[in-house]
């Protein structure tokens, strides 16, 4: 996950808006940060950390030397980020991802920055010295975003509604809040005063049209046809790309197993690609339900025929059983040590 906050033009000092930046402390265990953004000081920044690359100098939100006017916050991964760096030959100064969006943007506009993101995403960037403020969500809508912007310019963002229902402005009119469209970008002008004004809201990509950054993807040409045979292979090959790609992350990789031909089928090669990519530890999975469950039973056989593959494909199962009345609270957390997706960094 990640949790990213930010508000701009507010009326009330911004340390007392800042209780609303912790409410979403849950999708970062790493580290937190609020950061009050210098020259503009009703606006301000918060941001909760999983770090999936680049822990050393990775934190948000990012600033790099060479852009000193852009501030950057975001929840995701940028999967074709060293590709991207590489076509441009972008010199960067982290191993961070998200650093690719500073490049991009500065060398082609925030439109063709959008769109050549091969990732999951959720941003918010300001620009002080165009006083712009932008923000953005990948096509799937994979990473949450919502916002809210008062008539007189206030804006906040963040990654749950929960970090906004509580901010106060200075209209009697309560505050919308509203999800923000998947892959599309929002400009607002960052007036002197912090207030903003959205003047342009555009979409970059729809899932039905070939994604820009797709000619500079390294995925092996897929060939035409329908065909059984071709349309298998060309399943095949996207089903592993897709599962290579998300290997990006230096942290240890798991998987959350429900027994079912989706999960199994990802773990299997990921413990295939694991080999390939000598990942340096192995599988972990994990597994949740009521004692009994089929998804337990099922889980089971696939971990127990993952560790059959090779002695060091899996680290076994950690299996959580659910009481019924856990079942029911939709706060219960099982796994508050560790942090899932379905592939999942626990280390
Ligand atoms: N969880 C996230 O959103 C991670 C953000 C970024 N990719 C990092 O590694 O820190």
């Amino acid at each position: 996950m990640c949790g990213i906050w930010a508000v701009f033009g507010s009326d009330e000092c911004v340390s007392s808006q800042c209780a609303s930046a912790m409410k979403v402390a849950h999708r970062g265990p790493d580290a937190f940060r609020i950061e009050n953004v210098n020259g503009f000081t009703n606006c301000c920044f918060g941001f909760h950390r999983l770090a999936i690359v680049d822990q050393l100098y990775g934190m948000q939100p990012l600033r790099i030397k060479k852009f000193p006017f852009l501030w950057f916050c975001y929840n995701g991964e940028i999967y074709n980020h060293r590709l991207l760096r590489d076509q441009f030959q972008f010199e960067t100064q982290t191993e961070m991802d998200g650093e690719i969006l500073l490049h991009l943007y500065d060398r082609f506009g925030i439109q063709k920055m959008a769109s050549l993101l091969d990732g999951v995403f959720a941003f918010i960037l300001l620009d002080t010295a165009n006083r712009k403020v932008f923000l953005g969500r990948d096509t799937y809508g994979v990473r949450p975003l919502f916002k809210s912007v008062t008539d007189d310019g206030f804006l906040a963002v963040c990654s749950e509604a929960k970090g906004l229902t509580d901010l106060s402005h200075a209209l009697d009119t309560p505050a919308k809040i509203v999800p923000f469209l998947p892959g599309h970008f929002e400009v607002f002008e960052l007036k002197q005063n912090g207030k903003v004004q959205s003047v342009q809201m555009e979409q970059f990509h729809c899932c039905t049209k070939e994604p820009a950054h797709a000619i500079y993807d390294t995925v092996e040409r897929l060939s035409t046809g329908f065909d059984m045979e071709t349309v298998k292979t060309n399943i095949r090959t996207l089903f592993e790309n897709a599962v290579r790609k998300r290997l990006m992350a230096q942290r240890r990789i798991g998987c959350l197993l429900s027994g079912g031909l989706d999960s199994s089928l990802v773990a299997a090669t990921l413990v295939k690609l694991a080999k390939v990519e000598k990942l340096p530890y192995p599988l972990q999975t994990f597994s949740i339900g009521s004692e009994d469950s089929p998804d337990i039973i099922a889980s089971r056989k696939v971990s127990f025929s993952l560790a059959n593959v090779s002695p060091v494909s899996s680290d076994g199962n950690i299996t959580v059983y659910l009481s019924p009345p856990e079942m029911k609270n939709s706060n219960f957390n099982p796994f508050r040590s560790h942090t899932l997706f379905i592939l999942l960094p626990i280390g």
